[in-house]
């Protein structure tokens, strides 16, 4: 939970609350963030630079337009003869013409360069957040934010600070250099007034702005996992009497938001109408500074406009300022996700699993580490799997069982030691190959909001009636399909939730025996069946998975194990026992006194059971 706050017995709901949220980064760290974008920008420099010179292009042709435009009203009061206005009359329409068809090229060659970057930022991004391992990073809500708002923010960074802003600068020293052609003095001005509106008032504007701009994005990011929690929490909290606490929690964040962004745009509003101020004294003193210098009356009005228009250029430097600041902390988690190194992925062309019926695997001395500095969750695991091997990992919870799962199916890459397939390191096949020869039910298999034959079907899309009702079978789900009104077309609901835990669990065991990969993983493939059910269906799946295949079965249930070929107990990482059941039970150790502690309360269990 993030929703922050307190319970009313003083229990933290946990997560921050608003004043708990991290401080801004310092200044420095957002220049790294700008900088590990840019570095994203390079192979698309060329189109960006093109679309800059477009936008400064466009903005030329209006301040030339105005300028143009403003001498062929003033000369045409004088009534001069027609042929001296024609020049300025078929400029004023290409001028007006080219401002359309450059503004049109301008963004679509900005939006075309910055979308092409887009989708590898937005891949990368995604990369790294599927391969990350820490609880914290995990958080869906906060994931989705950060692929969908955070990146935009790299997409305004470039389409609305930098191309805007560059174009803006050419174009404000084109302005002054023109002005300085009819009075050197006016364009003295002019410079003046361009610097206070294109560099004095976004600097003031990012002052103003930057705090908090800063606390925007994490607090979006925190009412993005605020929504999550409380959608998907929604019956816990309910059940614990605290969705009155969580609510008001996400709600007092959203009014912080709120807030702060009502302080932006009234700050906004400010600097804006500082800017038409500025507007108007320059166009004052450059106009004094014209006719004090004797300039022709015309000019002077062109001089006057073309003023007004130039400092309205520069003002977008005011806007891109006001962007660049609310977009620095989305940057900068982008920036962050940018920075970590990729999980090592096999390179394209890697290994391939062979195409045959069974397949060795190795552990040798695998260790990993969730965090650093913590204790391991594997600690120099070592494990033999030839083909057709049937092995248990048993052990107290937290022991790492589901760890070692997770390393066989390339879900989690251990840090020290390897795994291989076929004598051939995991991490050398490429993502999709393994799941050809690995596979199985992983811990809180995900079952679908579909049917149960789409949910199975995800197994092995090719199988036809007859395996989808073997595997069912097996997994002791067929009578309960065989009773619905809409047999296989029944939909199981969003994450099966109009199926019992017993249901689902056989759901996705049916799904595994499908699949039927030549080594199978089953991670508590019996979770939630009472003990007599337990049994049967661990006796069947592993009864109809095919003789040459490999299983790794994990178990909190010492029953049924009799039949494996090799036992092996973890506890905190390392193996402490390993043997056949009849062996682990003539020695002292955990499995005895568990396997006798369970059948005692199992027995007590099956003497109450009506
Ligand atoms: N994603 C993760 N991030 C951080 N630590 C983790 C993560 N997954 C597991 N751990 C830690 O690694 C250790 C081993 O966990 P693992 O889930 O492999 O144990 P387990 O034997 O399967 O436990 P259980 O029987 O309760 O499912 C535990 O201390 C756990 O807290």
């Amino acid at each position: 939970m993030t929703t922050g706050g307190v319970h009313p017995e003083g229990r933290d709901t946990g997560g921050p609350t608003p004043a708990e949220l991290p401080p801004p980064p310092a200044p420095a760290a957002h220049t790294g963030a700008e900088r590990a974008v840019l570095r994203l920008a390079r192979p698309y420099l060329g189109r960006l630079v093109g679309a800059g010179l477009l936008a400064a292009a466009t903005e030329f042709a209006g301040l030339a337009l105005m300028a143009t435009a403003t001498w062929l009203l003033m000369s045409a009061a004088g009534r001069p003869p027609l042929d001296r206005l024609t020049v300025a009359i078929v400029a004023v329409r290409a001028l007006a013409i080219s401002r359309g068809v450059f503004r049109y090229t301008e963004r679509l060659a900005g939006h075309d360069a910055v979308l092409r970057m887009i989708t590898d930022v937005r891949a990368r991004v995604f990369a790294t957040l599927a391969a990350r391992r820490g609880p914290a990073e995990q958080r869906s809500g906060d994931a989705l934010s950060r692929l969908v708002s955070d990146v935009e923010a790299v997409q305004d960074l470039l389409l609305r600070v930098l191309v805007p802003g560059a174009a803006a600068a050419l174009v404000s020293l084109l302005a002054v250099g023109g002005a300085a052609l009819v009075s050197p003095p006016a364009a003295g001005v002019l410079a003046v007034g361009l610097l206070v509106a294109g560099v004095a008032l976004p600097v003031l504007a990012t002052a103003l702005t930057r705090r908090a701009a800063d606390e925007v994005a994490p607090l979006r990011g925190a009412l993005a996992t605020d929504a999550v929690d409380l959608t998907h929490g929604a019956a816990d909290l309910a059940a614990f009497g605290a969705t009155g606490y969580a609510l008001r929690a996400a709600t007092d964040r959203a009014d912080r938001l709120a807030r702060l962004e009502r302080r932006l745009a009234r700050t906004g509003f400010a600097v804006d109408a500082a800017g038409v101020l500025v507007a108007g004294l320059t166009a004052a003193g450059v106009v004094l500074a014209a006719l004090r210098a004797g300039v022709d009356g015309v000019l002077v009005g062109v001089l006057a406009v073309g003023t007004l228009a130039a400092v309205e250029i520069a003002l977008a430097l005011v806007g891109a300022a006001r962007q660049r600041t609310q977009l620095r902390a989305d940057l900068d988690r982008v920036a962050t996700l940018l920075d970590t190194p990729p999980a090592p992925t096999a390179p394209d062309g890697g290994a391939t699993v062979a195409a045959r019926a069974g397949h060795d695997v190795r552990f040798d001395g695998v260790t990993v580490r969730y965090r650093e500095g913590a204790a391991p969750a594997l600690d120099g695991v070592d494990l033999d799997l030839p083909a057709g091997r049937r092995v248990a990992v048993v052990g107290p919870s937290g022991a790492g069982k589901s760890t070692l799962a997770a390393v066989l199916t390339g879900a989690v890459h251990p840090d020290a030691g390897r795994v291989t397939l076929d004598g051939v390191d995991l991490s050398a096949y490429p993502a999709e190959e393994l799941p050809r020869a690995i596979g199985g039910l992983l811990a809180e298999a995900y079952v679908f909001h579909a049917s149960v034959r789409d949910n199975l079907l995800l197994g092995r899309p090719a199988a036809g009636e007859e395996e989808l009702a073997a595997a069912t079978r097996a997994a002791g789900l067929l009578d309960w399909v065989r009773e619905q009104p809409d047999g296989w077309d029944t939909v199981v609901g969003e994450e099966g939730g109009q199926l019992s835990g017993g249901q689902r669990q056989r759901l996705a065991l049916a799904r595994a025996l499908l699949a039927a990969p030549a080594v199978l993983v089953l991670d508590e493939p019996t979770e939630g069946l009472d003990p007599a059910a337990a049994d049967a269906v661990l006796a069947s799946a592993l009864a109809a998975t095919p003789a040459g295949h490999t299983v790794l079965l994990i178990s909190h249930r010492l029953s049924g194990l009799d039949g494996l070929d090799e036992i092996v107990v973890l506890d905190a990482g390392r193996v402490v026992q390993r043997g056949r059941h009849a062996e682990l039970m003539v020695t002292p150790g955990w499995y005895r006194d568990q396997w006798l502690l369970q059948a005692a309360a199992e027995r007590g269990y099956l003497a109450l059971a009506p």
